[in-house]
């Protein structure tokens, strides 16, 4: 459903992400992994229009999105979530779903100025669609709460249902379980495969291993921007160049 293209990003000099091409299937979970530094969240950024790749292309369905805007892009399905969660404290929880609605699917000034029918439907059709995702989310009860008063995992979790109010075909998510416990990992690692059950495509960057061997259907490896590796969790865990890019560290933790 998306590709990426021989995608190479140059930061003065710094070659962050260099001839990476992998794809995306639809109704999978992939996931990037790469020791620190390695050049994900770059990547996120170029597939998602928050940077302009120095070369390469990014393609979702075979049409050419590279340099369209990111709210051009959330058009086109795919919705991201960032490493730190970006909620706004001082609103309630709902309030938090509407508002990412509405940026997503901007309206334009006048439609919003003058309460135009577009805008009218698009609000009724906002709020519905919070509470259903809240609903999905197990959070319905807290709608009215503001951010502060969820627990961390509830915070991570609005975040990804934030992600999924505009009912996105592909969602990617960076380091959804920073900062978990592991009980807590293990619980938002459900919640994911429950995403994707329900018919949504997920592109997961993270660091713990264990989590990702248990739930991506396929891994790309990138080591100082390039693909290493990719293929599924049991070809990633023996694979010599990935075991010799994390030092020795250990694939299987
Ligand atoms: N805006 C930027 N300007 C300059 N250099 C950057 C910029 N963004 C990233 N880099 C550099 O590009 C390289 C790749 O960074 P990136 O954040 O994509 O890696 P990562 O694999 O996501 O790392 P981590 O796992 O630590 O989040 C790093 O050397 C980083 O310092």
């Amino acid at each position: 459903m998306l590709s990426v293209k021989y995608l190479t990003k140059n930061f003065d000099g710094l070659v962050a992400v260099k001839e990476l091409s992998f794809d995306i299937r639809e109704g999978e979970i992939l996931a990037i992994i790469g020791p620190n530094g390695a050049g994900k969240s770059t990547v996120f950024n170029l597939m998602t229009g928050t940077l302009a790749p120095t070369s390469g292309k990014v393609f979702i369905h075979e049409e050419n999105i590279t340099g369209l805007k990111p709210y051009q892009i959330v058009k086109k399905g795919v919705a991201r979530t960032f490493q730190t969660t970006s909620l706004f404290d001082q609103l309630r929880v709902i309030d938090n779903m509407l508002i990412a609605y509405k940026w997503r699917t901007r309206l334009g000034f006048w439609n919003t100025l003058f309460h135009t029918p577009a805008w009218k439907s698009q609000h009724d059709q906002a709020a519905r669609n919070a509470l259903e995702t809240l609903d999905f989310l197990g959070l319905a009860d807290k709608a009215l709460a503001f951010i502060p008063t969820l627990s961390q995992e509830e915070q991570k979790r609005l975040a990804i249902g934030i992600a999924l109010v505009c009912k996105p075909k592909l969602l990617l998510l960076d380091e959804p379980t920073g900062g978990l416990i592991q009980e807590e990992t293990e619980r938002i690692a459900l919640f994911i495969k429950k995403v994707r059950d329900q018919g949504t495509t997920v592109c997961i960057i993270e660091h713990k291993m264990q989590m990702i061997m248990g739930m991506a259907d396929r891994i790309v490896v990138l080591n100082y921007g390039q693909k290493i590796a990719e293929g599924t969790p049991d070809e990633i865990k023996t694979n010599q160049a990935v075991i010799e890019a994390y030092l020795g560290g250990d694939v299987h933790a």
